[in-house]
């Protein structure tokens, strides 16, 4: 039996507790996959002193960085402690002191993935972050090994769980915004700034991670268009529903050809679509491949266990690679040059709820702005206002063009009997027919 392989811990939070408890309560697995025992040798935390969701030994905390990422007895660091510009330090020196990294941190692989990935691979080290995407759930893997043959073209994924956990309670329990919010948060959904995730940031950090492994393409996290769910009103979801809708935050990705574009933003999805069902703070991620067609991982996007289910099983990866001795050599550097979508290249179908003086002719002089550019109406609701002279419209449009529909909206805005424009939500699939 080889020596067992030691593992150094920066983070003992929610992710944190869940790996030293996979590793201790999944131990006899462990060996057996990879040929030795798996020790917890050293955990660094910010409060020592701070009452634990895991039991482990005084002797195993510090607050010291270095006594991991220069602890020669440390093989593979898994870093769960967060955050961006100082923990891209340390993993940048983990790597060239030769230890194998494994991170749950989107925010860092989003940002620095490129850079980290290329010194991993400079030092012989693998850099694993399957955790960084739709926590549990295996996606990177399938997209770069099972799905690897495949030319991908479009992805599409409910991959924040405190968002879905969110809209699900708002749209099937009616419950308040800011009440699901805290509970996401009691439950170790939310990030500690939970605004990265109601504001889209943390799925638009996982698209780009998605969207760079799945088109060969170094997408940044600037290319993704991003709007968040602060704005999804009671009005928005009551409106959906009746139109045979669910309104999800999805992040989309789509190659039309060697053009892309990637977007987060709330979505109506028909109720027929398959990632309408997924509530709560389960994820799921829509994968079309040229030659394989459909196809949907799902699972739980967050939590202690089910993501440090993803931290140890890349653990597992670098372990089946040290056996072998091919550390270092899995990274797949970008194939296709990135060339993103102009706004009259992106086409969709969009719900629209606003406010209109009601006077006679008003709903005329919006399907004006609509017709002259060839845009037709799927749906129409109209009804007045109580207690006002307005009337809401609300409409779901046939697929045009972006560039097309923002200059109506502009249009819109400058109409006199606009009162304003409510609401503008992207559209998938057909609703109630
Ligand atoms: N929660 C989830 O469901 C998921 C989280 N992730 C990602 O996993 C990572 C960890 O998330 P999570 O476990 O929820 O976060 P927590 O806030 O629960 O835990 C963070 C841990 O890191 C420690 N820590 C933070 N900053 C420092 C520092 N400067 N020096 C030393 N220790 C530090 C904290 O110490 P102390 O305990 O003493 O405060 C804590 O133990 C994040 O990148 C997150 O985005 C990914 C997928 C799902
Ligand atoms: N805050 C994130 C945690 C997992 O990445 C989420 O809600 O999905
Ligand atoms: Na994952």
């Amino acid at each position: 039996m080889t020596k067992s392989i030691s593992v150094g811990l920066l983070g003992l939070g929610t992710v944190g507790s869940g790996v030293v408890k996979i590793i201790e309560n999944h131990q006899d697995k462990l060996s057996h996959q990879v040929g030795c025992p798996v020790t917890v040798k050293k955990v660094v935390v910010k409060n020592i002193d701070k009452v634990r969701d895991v039991e482990i030994s005084s002797e195993k905390l510090s607050t010291n960085v270095e006594d991991v990422i220069h602890n020669p007895d440390v093989d593979v660091v898994i870093e769960v402690m967060g955050g961006v510009e100082e923990t891209r330090d340390y993993i940048l020196t983990a790597l060239r002191n030769k230890k194998h990294v494994v991170t749950a941190n989107k925010d860092l692989m989003a940002v620095y993935g490129s850079e980290l990935l290329t010194v991993a691979s400079e030092n012989g080290c693998d850099l694993f972050y399957e955790a960084s995407v739709a926590g549990g759930i295996p996606i990177l893997r399938g997209l770069a090994d099972g799905l690897a043959s495949d030319r991908i073209t479009k992805m599409m994924g409910i991959v924040n769980g405190t968002t879905n956990f969110i809209l699900t309670k708002m749209t099937k329990e009616g419950s308040a915004y800011e009440e699901v919010l805290k509970e996401a948060q009691e439950l170790g959904y939310a990030e500690a700034d939970p605004t990265s995730d109601v504001g889209g940031l943390d799925a638009a950090r996982k698209m780009a991670i998605l969207a760079t492994l799945g088109f060969s393409m170094k997408i940044d996290l600037d290319d993704v268009q991003v709007q968040g769910i602060t704005e999804v009103t009671e009005e928005d979801l009551q409106y959906s529903k009746q139109l045979g809708y669910t309104v999800k935050l999805i992040g989309y990705a789509h190659r039309d050809g060697d053009n892309v574009e990637v977007s987060v933003q709330p979505t109506l999805l028909a109720d027929t679509h398959p990632l309408a069902s997924v509530s709560d703070e389960y994820n799921a991620v829509y994968v079309y491949g040229e030659a394989v067609g459909e196809t949907m991982f799902y699972g739980p996007g967050a939590g202690s266990l089910p993501t440090a289910t993803a931290v140890v099983s890349d653990l597992v990866g670098v372990m089946k690679n040290l056996r072998l001795g091919v550390n270092g050599k899995s990274a797949v550097t970008p194939q296709f040059p990135k060339q993103l979508k102009t706004e009259d290249q992106k086409f969709s179908k969009h719900f629209l709820r606003i406010h209109v003086k009601d006077q006679v002719g008003a709903f005329a002089k919006l399907t004006t702005l609509f017709s002259e550019r060839g845009v037709s109406f799927e749906k129409i609701i109209q009804l007045p206002v109580t207690g006002s002279e307005l009337a809401e419209i609300v409409v779901v449009t046939h697929k045009t063009s972006q560039k097309d529909y923002e200059e109506i909206l502009q249009q819109l805005r400058d109409l006199p009997i606009v009162e304003n424009v409510k609401s503008s939500y992207r559209v998938e699939g057909v609703g109630i027919v």
